[in-house]
C-alpha cells in the first residue's frame, strides 16, 4: 500500500487514502485514464492557489464558449438563482455559483464530454448529480459554511469508477453493468478485486489532476463509516445512500433505511427529510441539463415519505414483536433454569431437600458456625421397622409413609431450618442457633405427633410409625467437620437403635438423655 502524494503546494496536506501498488502502476500505465481538457486543469491550477479569484475563474473558462454558455445558463437556473435577475457574463455567472461550484461544474461538464455517455456513466453520473444536491441540503443545515466544497466532493465522489473502467475494462465489464448490485455491493466487489474502492481511487485521480487536497480527501472519505465528529464528511457520506434511495426501484425502502443511518446522528434533527428530497426534485432538473443527462421521473414526495414512514412504522412493529418473544424465550429459559436447579437440590418422593443439597448446606453453615462463633444442632431420624412396614403393606405403602413423614416435618420445622431425606428411611434436620436441649424438645414434638397422627392407613386402619432419634450439637463436642457433626448426631440414633428404638439420644450426654418417647 502506498500513501498518496499531492501536488498541493499551497498546504502542506498528505493525503491519508492508500492504494496497492500493483494498482497505481496499472493506473499510470493505462493510455485511456480519464483526462481533463486544458480549460479545467487551468482552473485547477487557479484553485490551488491562495487565493483564486472569480475573474481568474472566469477568464480561464470564457476560453471555451461551449463551457462558459452551460456555467451561464446554470447561474441562471432555478437551482442557483432565486430571483429573476439574469446574469449574461461568466464573471456574473461565477460569482453567483460559487468557485466551488463553478469548479465542480466545470470539471464534471468536462469528464462528461470528454467521455461521452453510455448507460453506465448515465447511471453513475445521476446518482452523482443527485448525491451532490443532497449533500448540499444537508450542508446548509450541518455546516452552512462548507456548502461548496461539500456539493463539489460529492458530485466528484464516483470518479474513481472511470479510472478503473479505463484501467481495468474486462473486470468492470461485469461488475459495472451488473444493475442489481447496491452501491455498497459494488464497493465491496471492488475491494475484492482491486485491493481498495472507487473512493479511494477517485482521491487518486483528483489528486494526480492536482485538485486541491481537502477536495480529494473529502472523495477519499466518501464511503466507510459515519463519521459525526466532522458534519462536512458525514455530508458527503450520506449523500450516496440518499442518491441510492432517489434511484432505487424501491425508494421508500430504500430511504427507510437511510432514515434508521440518520437516527444515529445527534444533528438529524435539523434535517427535514421532507424538505430534503423537495430541495433534490426542485434543483435536479437544472444541474441535470447543464450535465446535458436525462433527469429520472419526478418522484411523489408525500406518497414516498408516507410509504417510507408506514414501513418504519411497521419494521418497529416487527421488532417490538421479535423483542417480546425474546423477553418470553429469556423468562421461560431462566424459569426452567430455576426448576432445573431446584430439582438438583429435591429430594423427589418426600419433596424435601436431597442429601447432596444437605451436605452441601451442611458444609457451609459449619463453616460459617466456627468463623462467627455461633451454634447448630443436627437431628438425626431414622424410622423404625421401617423393612417390615414394607414387607406387610407393600412397597407403594412405604413410599406413602415416607411422603406423609417429609409432609410432617416440613409442617414442624421452622424457617431457617433445613429439613432432608438422608437417604432410604432416614432423615436429617439442621436448626441453626440451637442447643440440644431445644433440639430435644423439637424431636420430642415429632415423636408426640407421630404417636397421634397416622402416617397412613390401610384400609380404615390407621398405620403409626415410631421413630429412633439421634442429636449432636456444635457446641457440644470438638467436631473437626460437618461430617464429623452429622456421625455424631447418627452414632447416638444408633444407640436408640441398639437399646430398643422409639426414643432420642444426645451425643455426649449418653444414658442421661436417652428419652423413650412415651417419657
Ligand atoms: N417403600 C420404600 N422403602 C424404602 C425406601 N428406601 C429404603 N426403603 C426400605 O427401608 C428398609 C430399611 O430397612 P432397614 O435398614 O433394615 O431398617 P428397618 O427395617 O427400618 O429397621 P430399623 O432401622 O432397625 O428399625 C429397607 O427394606 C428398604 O428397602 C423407599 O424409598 N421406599
Amino acid at each position: 500500500m502506498r500513501a498518496i502524494q499531492t501536488k498541493d503546494n499551497s498546504k502542506d496536506l498528505v493525503l491519508s487514502t492508500e492504494l496497492p501498488a500493483f494498482l497505481i502502476a496499472d493506473l499510470v500505465n493505462c493510455p485511456t485514464l480519464p483526462t481533463l481538457p486544458s480549460v479545467a486543469i487551468n482552473i485547477l491550477k487557479i484553485a490551488r492557489t491562495e487565493h483564486p479569484s472569480v475573474n481568474e475563474y472566469a477568464n480561464a473558462i470564457e476560453r471555451d464558449p461551449a463551457l462558459t454558455i452551460r456555467i451561464i445558463t446554470l447561474a441562471n437556473s432555478a437551482f442557483f438563482s432565486r430571483s429573476h435577475i439574469k446574469v449574461h457574463s461568466c464573471q456574473e455567472a461565477t460569482a453567483r455559483l460559487g468557485l466551488d461550484t463553478t469548479l465542480a461544474a466545470v470539471m464534471s461538464f468536462s469528464l462528461l464530454q470528454s467521455r461521452g455517455v453510455d448507460v453506465h456513466y448515465q447511471r453513475v453520473w445521476m446518482r452523482s448529480i443527485i448525491a451532490s444536491l443532497a449533500a448540499r441540503y444537508l450542508a446548509t443545515r450541518l455546516c452552512p459554511d462548507m456548502t461548496g466544497p461539500v456539493f463539489t466532493a460529492a458530485l466528484l465522489q464516483d470518479i474513481g469508477i472511470m479510472a478503473l473502467r479505463a484501467t481495468y475494462p474486462k473486470e468492470s465489464n461485469n461488475l459495472y453493468l451488473e444493475t442489481a448490485l447496491s452501491h455498497r455491493q459494488l464497493s465491496e466487489s471492488e475491494q475484492r478485486l482491486f485491493g481498495c474502492d472507487h473512493s479511494q481511487v477517485g482521491a487518486w485521480l483528483a489528486a494526480k489532476w492536482g485538485v486541491p487536497t481537502p477536495l480529494a480527501q473529502r472523495i477519499g472519505d466518501s464511503h466507510g463509516e459515519y463519521d459525526i465528529t466532522t458534519p462536512d464528511k458525514m455530508c458527503v457520506q450520506l449523500s450516496g445512500p440518499i442518491a441510492d434511495a432517489w434511484l432505487s426501484p424501491h425508494p421508500a425502502q430504500a430511504l427507510m433505511a437511510v432514515v434508521r443511518e440518520f437516527e444515529t446522528y445527534q444533528g438529524a434533527h435539523a434535517i427535514s427529510l421532507r424538505h430534503l428530497l423537495e430541495s433534490i426534485q426542485e434543483r435536479l432538473p437544472a444541474l441535470a441539463d447543464m450535465l446535458q443527462m436525462t433527469a429520472p421521473p419526478l418522484q411523489n414526495n408525500e406518497s414516498l415519505l408516507a410509504e417510507a414512514q408506514q414501513l418504519l412504522f411497521q419494521q418497529t412493529l416487527q421488532l417490538r414483536a421479535r423483542l417480546d418473544t425474546h423477553q418470553a424465550e429469556l423468562t421461560s429459559l431462566r424459569q426452567r433454569q430455576d426448576e432445573l436447579e431446584e430439582r438438583s437440590r429435591t429430594d423427589m418422593l418426600t419433596g424435601l431437600a436431597n442429601r447432596s443439597w444437605l451436605e452441601e448446606q451442611m458444609h457451609k453453615r459449619f463453616v460459617l458456625c466456627q468463623e462467627q462463633s455461633r451454634t447448630m444442632s443436627v437431628v438425626f431420624i431414622d424410622l423404625d421397622h421401617f423393612k417390615k412396614l414394607n414387607d406387610q403393606y407393600g412397597h407403594q405403602m412405604g413410599d406413602n409413609v415416607l411422603q406423609k413423614f417429609g409432609k410432617t416435618l416440613q409442617l414442624l420445622i421452622r424457617e431457617g431450618d433445613l429439613a432432608g431425606r438422608w437417604g432410604g428411611e432416614e432423615f436429617l434436620i439442621v436448626l441453626p442457633e440451637e442447643d440440644a436441649q431445644a433440639a430435644k424438645v423439637f424431636a420430642k414434638r415429632i415423636a408426640e405427633h407421630l404417636e397421634i397422627t397416622p402416617m397412613a392407613h390401610d384400609d380404615q386402619d390407621p398405620i403409626h410409625v415410631s421413630v429412633s432419634i439421634g442429636i449432636a450439637c456444635l457446641a457440644d463436642g470438638g467436631f473437626g467437620s460437618a461430617d464429623e457433626l452429622v456421625d455424631a448426631a447418627d452414632k447416638s440414633m444408633y444407640f436408640i437403635k441398639h437399646t430398643g428404638r422409639g426414643g432420642i439420644a444426645v451425643y455426649g450426654d449418653r444414658g442421661a438423655s436417652v428419652t423413650p418417647m412415651n417419657d
